[in-house]
């Protein structure tokens, strides 16, 4: 067993596709050359990926270069380049503030120069960026990079519904996985514990342990003492929950900011459960339903996302101050973003094509409220109404 492997201490538990776990040990091969990994995204979640990834890179040298590059969207802050800021002071003072990073975490405003030679990218930008991201990459990704995507969302276009890997994927011409789970990303920052689940199929034309990603490269780069993995292959499952459970987190804010307490907030969760469950059946039912409820990508996610994530801070806020949503954003966020806003209306259209809208009664309620004011007291109603008329 290498070095590497040792410190690690891998279960084949955390490797397996199902949640039983044993203690025995799997080696990783050391990389006959180290992976370089940059990560695409400096926001708040990024930073944390960042942070993460550029310890385990800096743990790891047998498997991981250890410079960790970070794609950096440039800002000035008070006069100074947010990227020299993190290079020279070692924190993002905007997105992620009083977080101390590994010195081995460089900081790039440069898209292109951030993956030169890369053999491992991690996406995590808020999803609204992604296109504009991957066509500028188009033709400096070798078809030889992997990746995984931190992102949370889908794209709807012309292709229909679409998880944000497979854009990857189809864009880019690389195999792309995904990583999500409970994380807020602060508690993940200040190292406290938490859980999280990737997935990822091997390609087909894998080279070879040593040479290539695996399920376990892929536990070494993200698991850490406070940050437990679990390495699975649904990929569909896992990113349904991630993009979802932001639309129903929008629900529980607007029943909490109504001052309706914790009955109200389960409910809304309950009936959100059963919506993400039936968007996956209905269009991915490749998507396995025991990660739904198994995985901290599924129902562990929920929760937390419910309970202190931002998009139900920014639908509290727009049942007390009776705002707009993108106005409680900008007040409560500075800078970051409520992914659910933007997903409940792709989940509307892409629902509406389909004809499908009063399968989801939730989801549509939510969209209602955010895009066209649909007084929030009437939720209950909403959901009942609809539900009587797919009777
Ligand atoms: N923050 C969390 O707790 C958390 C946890 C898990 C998953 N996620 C998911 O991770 C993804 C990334 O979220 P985040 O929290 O890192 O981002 P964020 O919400 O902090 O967004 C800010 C980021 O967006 C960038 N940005 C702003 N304008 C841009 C532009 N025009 N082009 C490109 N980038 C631009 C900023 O530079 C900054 O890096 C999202 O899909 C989110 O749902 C977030
Ligand atoms: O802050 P939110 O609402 O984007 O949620 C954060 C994470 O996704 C929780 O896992």
């Amino acid at each position: 067993m290498s070095a590497a492997a040792d410190r690690l201490n891998l279960t084949s538990g955390h490797l397996n596709a199902g949640r039983k776990r044993s203690s025995s040990s799997v080696s990783l091969k050391a990389a006959e050359k180290p992976f370089k990994v940059t990560v695409i995204g400096s926001g708040n979640w990024g930073t944390t990926i960042a942070k993460v990834v550029a310890e385990n890179c800096k743990g790891y040298p047998e498997v991981f270069a250890p410079e960790v590059q970070m794609w950096v969207f440039e800002e000035d802050i008070n006069g100074e380049k947010l990227t020299e800021i993190i290079n020279t002071r070692h924190q993002n003072v905007k997105y992620l503030p009083n977080i101390t990073l590994p010195d081995n975490l460089v900081a790039n405003p440069d898209l292109i120069d951030s993956v030169k030679d890369v053999d491992i990218l991690v996406f995590n930008i808020p999803h609204q960026f992604l296109p504009r991201i991957c066509g500028q990459l188009k033709g400096h990704v070798s078809s030889h990079v992997r990746a995984i995507s931190c992102l949370k969302g889908f794209e709807v276009g012309a292709k229909g519904v679409q998880l944000l890997s497979s854009y990857i994927t189809e864009n880019l011409g690389i195999q792309c996985g995904a990583l999500s789970g409970a994380n807020i990303a602060t508690e993940v920052a200040q190292e406290h514990w938490s859980e999280t689940t990737v997935a990822y199929h091997i390609p087909k034309d894998f080279r070879g342990e040593g040479k290539d990603v695996d399920h376990k490269v892929l536990k070494a780069l993200f698991h850490r003492p406070y940050f437990h993995v679990s390495v699975i292959e649904d990929v569909a499952g896992i990113s349904i929950c991630g993009a979802l459970k932001n639309v129903v987190a929008l629900g529980c804010g607007f029943v909490e900011g109504l001052g309706w307490g914790n009955n109200a907030s389960a409910a809304i969760q309950r009936v959100g459960l059963g919506e993400i469950i039936r968007f996956g059946q209905m269009f991915f039912p490749e998507s396995r339903e025991e990660t739904y409820y198994q995985e901290s990508a599924g129902v562990a996610d929920l929760i937390t996302t419910c309970a202190g994530g931002r998009n139900v801070k920014v639908a509290r806020l727009m049942a007390t101050s009776g705002k707009d949503a993108w106005e409680c954003e900008k007040e409560l966020l500075n800078g970051q973003s409520a992914q659910g806003l933007i997903t409940c209306k792709e989940v509307h259209e892409w629902l509406e094509t389909c004809g499908s809208v009063e399968d989801f009664p939730l989801f549509e309620a939510v969209y209602q409220i955010v895009y066209n004011n649909y007084p929030m007291k009437n939720l209950p109603d909403m959901i009942e109404e609809l539900d009587l008329h797919g009777e």
